[in-house]
């Protein structure tokens, strides 16, 4: 094998010698003639064409190598035998890659494709480079059938392009970015710091009905998918969810589902750590696409509804004179307010900008208490679905039973089912009730125990109730018998 080699490169070496003889013999037009002829007697026996894909151009990690890498990695398992398992910084699973010397056969739309891996190692004869440094050049090969060749340099290659980048997207660690400053432990520059986000709330453990589970599974799956429709209805990649409901509901757990669900990343906007509009501004543009701005609790972060109370109260006084001095309260106001944050600076955030920078963007406001918010905040449009979070029924509580006791169904269910109806209590308050107390952990003991707090506060509820009907039939007396008195003066 060696001597065959041997002999096959002495052979190669001889002909190169007789082509610079050649070239330096014959006159320059009749060599070009040579060099055509050859080409097409080449191209008869060898009708192929490669495409070099070098790891590093212009000194820089070429991003089409980093793709292809990917996309041949989820190829290479049924037809290379050697390949490379690494962990990346910022995959959440364990990448696989053609080894060097590999080689793989790609088909796309009944094409056949060869990718070829390489690894050339080379002393580093750069000006100022050590030569007894040895450098290390990676690349792909892809040869094809030049008839091909259109099809490939379009669509194959922008389909990998595409395969690889979902890819990475799906395999990619997820992020919470907050701006709140101070915490060392957070990563990054500029406005905002990160850490890696490993949340393990899923739709499949959130405890609520199911039917308005899917509702809003099936608007995330519609929104994910609808970059052709958003640009058809000329509207901005967004969406807008308003959480609502009392606490420990599980608003914050439905964020981290949402972004679990679509492999999003968040942030996590303090309104109380932005210091005016411009700066709202700023953070937004830091912000990446496929990702979720949440502003936790929006109608205690910041008092953004006492302009407008204003307004309206003007309102009622002289409509006229109010549609004068509204508008010049409202620059005058907005001129003192430059340096703050306002209700403006915020509709904008979530509107203006929207369209101008990034894409595919969800946002999320979280309140307590819906009534306490400025309608202009949450009109649709802004926050296109509503979503209330309520207290524990018992479609819910099966869900955490599942999860919590890993039971579906248990005799001790049917008098659950009969408190809950009667009696409001957080999935929180419930989950903590499901959760063992001892290494036995029983699921009877949890569901005993969960059964004597629903009748407590059943009971509780029950005297609120009947205290509240005797003080309102209290002050209705009160009221028949000044009534009385009044009407007793007057006749
Ligand atoms: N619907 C739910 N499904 C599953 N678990 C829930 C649900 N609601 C609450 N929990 C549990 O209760 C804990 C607190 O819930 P969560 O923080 O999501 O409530 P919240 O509505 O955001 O509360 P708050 O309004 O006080 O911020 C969660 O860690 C979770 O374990």
């Amino acid at each position: 094998m060696v001597d065959t080699l041997t002999e096959l490169c002495s052979k190669l070496a001889g002909l190169m010698f007789i082509l610079g003889t050649i070239q330096q013999l014959v006159p320059r037009s009749f060599y070009k003639r040579i060099k055509t002829l050859w080409h097409r007697i080449e191209n008869y026996f060898y009708p192929y064409v490669q495409i070099t894909i070098d790891e590093y151009s212009n000194d820089k990690r070429n991003e089409v190598y980093s793709l292809i890498k990917v996309y041949l990695g989820t190829k290479s398992t049924n037809d290379a035998k050697y390949l490379k398992a690494e962990m990346l910084k910022k995959s959440k699973s364990l990448a696989v890659s053609l080894d060097e010397g590999e080689e793989v056969i790609d088909e796309f739309h009944g094409v056949k494709l060869k990718w070829n891996s390489y690894k050339e190692t080379f002393p580093d004869n750069s000006p100022g480079g050590r030569s007894q440094l040895l450098i290390e050049k990676k690349c792909y090969t892809l040869t094809f059938n030049k008839k091909n060749q259109d099809m490939v340099t379009g669509q194959y290659l922008r389909h990998v392009m595409e395969e690889g980048k979902a890819i990475e997207f799906k395999n990619k660690k997820q992020k919470i970015y907050s701006n709140e400053e101070g915490e060392w432990y957070w990563y990054g520059k500029g406005m905002w710091r990160h850490i890696n986000f490993e949340h393990p709330a899923t739709f499949d453990t959130l405890a609520m009905d199911p039917t308005k589970k899917e509702e809003i599974i099936n608007d995330l799956v519609a929104f994910s998918k609808g970059k052709d429709y958003y640009s058809k209805v000329g509207k901005a990649w967004k969406r807008g969810y308003l959480l609502y409901g009392p606490p420990g509901t599980g608003k914050s757990t439905m964020i981290a589902a949402i972004a679990n669900f679509l492999n999003y990343d968040i942030y996590d906007l303090e309104l109380t750590s932005v210091k005016d509009n411009s700066g709202l501004k700023k953070l937004l543009m830091e912000t990446t696409s496929k990702s979720i701005i949440v502003i936790e609790d929006v109608d205690c972060s910041i008092d953004l509804t006492g302009k407008r109370k204003k307004k309206k109260k003007k309102e009622t006084t002289n409509e006229e004179e109010e549609e004068d001095s509204d508008s010049t309260t409202e620059k005058k106001s907005d001129k003192n307010e430059s340096a703050k944050l306002t209700l403006s600076g915020l509709l904008n955030f979530i509107d203006g900008i929207w369209s101008a920078c990034g894409q595919e963007r969800i946002i999320i406001f979280t309140t307590n208490h819906v009534d306490k918010l400025d309608p202009a905040l949450i009109r649709r449009g802004r926050m296109d679905m509503h979503i209330e979070m309520s207290y524990c029924r018992y479609e819910a509580f099966k869900v955490l039973a599942k999860n919590y006791l890993g039971i579906e169904t248990h005799p001790l269910f049917q008098e659950i089912q009969r408190l809950l109806e009667e009696v409001d209590v957080s999935p929180c308050d419930v989950a903590e009730n499901l959760m063992p107390k001892n290494a036995s952990g029983k699921p009877e003991i949890c569901l005993e125990n969960l059964i004597k707090v629903l009748k407590k506060a059943h009971k509780k509820a029950k005297k609120k109730a009947s205290l509240n009907s005797q003080k309102n039939k209290k002050s209705s007396t009160k009221l028949v018998k000044t009534y009385g008195r009044f009407k007793k003066l007057f006749e």
